[in-house]
C-alpha cells in the first residue's frame, strides 16, 4: 500500500486542471487538497495560436498563486511528448510548458477518462437519473458522451480503487434493427464500408438521421444544423426532425446498453457531453430506456442499472479535481503522459 507522497500521481500543489475540447478549453485551480476549485472563465481555443500562449494570458497572468503541477484532459490519443487535438490546430508540448511557463509536472490524460472519473464523485444534483435501477455505490459505471464526436470510457470498481478505462468504445458497429430502421439505414453514408456509432450520436450523426429519414420519405431536407433540427423536435415543430431525435434517442440507448454489457456497469451508464443535456427533455421520454432495456436475455440485468445524464457544467474538470485531490483513490495510468522537471 503506497504511503501519502510516494504515488507517482501526487502532483504537488497547486494544481491547474483542464479539459480542452475542439472548441472551448476549461480550467480551474486547486491551492491545495481542501480548497474549492476556483474556475477561470472558458476559453475559446481558436482565440490562441497556441495552449502555451492561451494559458499564459488567461491563467499565469490572472492568478497570484502560480500552479506548480498541471492535469490536462484531451480529446484524442495521448502519445509522445507532441500531443496533437482532433478538431483544434493546438499541439500540447509538456516539456516546453515546463520550460517555459514554470510547471515542475504535468500529467495528460483522455478527456472521457476525466468524464469516467467524474461520474465516481458526482452529487445528486450533478446528475439526472432517466427511468429504474439500483444505485450502487461500489460498482463500475460507464459513459458515453455525444458531442463532437462521441467519447466513450469505462470506469471498473476493483480493490477499493476507481480504474479509468478509456478507449475508442464510440467506433463501435452498429446496424438496423427495426423495421424503420431498414427503411433507413440505405441512406446513411458507410465509411470505409461501415457504419459506426459515432457516424449517428453526434452533432454531425444528428444530421446523418435527418438526412436518411428525409430520404427514406422522399421528402426535403431545409434544416442545416443539429442545434436546429433538435430545436424543432423539442418544440415539436417538424416531423422529420421529431422523428430524428426520437431514433437518436433509441439508437443512445442501445448503444448505452451495449456499453453497460461490457463494462457490467451496475454503478450506472452516465450521458455526458454537450448534447445529452441540450435534448434532456428528449431523452426523459420513452426511447432511450426502452431501447437500453431491449437487450434479451440480459434485460433483468439491464433494468436494474441506472442511467443518468451528467448535467454538471464542467463535469470533466470535477473528475480531475476529485483525482488531484485523492489520487490514491484512483488506478489513473501515467507511464509516457506524466512530464517532470
Ligand atoms: N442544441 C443542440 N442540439 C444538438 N446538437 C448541438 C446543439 N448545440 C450544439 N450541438 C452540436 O454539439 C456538438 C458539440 O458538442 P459539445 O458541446 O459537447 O462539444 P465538445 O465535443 O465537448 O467540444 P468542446 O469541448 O470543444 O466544446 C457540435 O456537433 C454541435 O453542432
Amino acid at each position: 500500500m503506497a504511503r501519502p507522497g510516494d504515488n507517482e500521481t501526487n502532483l504537488p500543489f497547486p494544481i491547474l486542471v483542464g479539459d480542452i475540447g475542439g472548441t472551448n478549453a476549461r480550467f480551474a485551480l486547486l491551492v491545495d487538497v481542501f480548497a474549492e476549485p476556483k474556475q477561470f472563465p472558458i476559453v475559446q481555443t481558436a482565440d490562441f495560436a497556441n495552449i502555451d500562449d492561451a494559458l499564459q494570458q488567461c491563467i499565469l497572468d490572472k492568478s497570484s498563486v502560480q500552479p506548480r503541477s498541471a492535469i490536462l484532459a484531451l480529446a484524442g490519443p495521448i502519445e509522445g511528448d507532441e500531443v496533437p487535438l482532433t478538431n483544434c490546430p493546438w499541439v500540447v508540448r509538456p516539456r516546453d510548458m515546463i520550460a517555459n511557463l514554470g510547471f515542475e509536472d504535468v500529467l495528460l490524460v483522455n478527456d472521457f477518462e476525466a468524464q469516467a472519473l467524474a461520474t465516481a464523485s458526482l452529487d445528486e444534483s450533478d446528475r439526472e437519473k432517466i427511468g429504474p435501477g439500483i444505485e450502487r455505490s461500489a460498482a463500475s459505471r460507464a459513459v458515453l458522451g455525444p458531442g463532437t464526436g462521441l467519447g466513450v470510457a469505462g470506469l471498473v470498481h476493483a480493490r477499493h480503487t476507481w480504474f479509468p478505462v478509456p478507449g475508442e468504445g464510440g467506433h463501435v458497429d452498429v446496424g438496423p434493427r427495426s423495421e424503420r430502421d431498414y427503411q433507413i439505414w440505405p441512406f446513411l453514408e458507410p465509411i470505409e464500408g461501415r457504419i459506426s456509432a459515432e457516424q449517428l450520436l453526434c452533432g454531425r450523426g444528428i444530421m446523418n438521421i435527418y438526412h436518411a429519414v428525409s430520404a427514406a420519405d422522399g421528402i426535403d431536407a431545409p434544416l442545416e444544423t443539429p442545434a436546429d433540427v433538435t430545436a424543432k423536435a423539442l418544440a415539436q415543430a417538424d416531423r422529420a426532425a421529431i422523428e430524428t431525435v426520437s431514433l437518436f434517442s433509441t439508437y443512445l440507448g442501445r448503444v448505452a446498453g451495449d456499453m453497460a454489457m461490457i463494462f457490467m456497469a451496475k454503478g450506472g451508464v452516465f450521458l455526458a457531453g454537450g448534447i445529452s443535456q441540450k435534448i434532456l427533455p428528449a431523452l426523459r421520454g420513452p426511447e432511450f430506456r426502452a431501447a437500453f432495456e431491449d437487450k434479451a436475455p440480459h434485460s433483468a440485468l439491464l433494468k436494474s442499472i441506472p442511467t443518468y445524464v451528467v448535467t454538471h457544467p464542467v463535469a470533466a474538470l470535477a473528475g480531475l479535481a476529485a483525482f488531484a485531490r485523492m489520487p490514491d483513490r484512483f488506478g489513473v495510468a501515467t507511464e509516457g503522459r506524466h512530464w517532470k522537471r
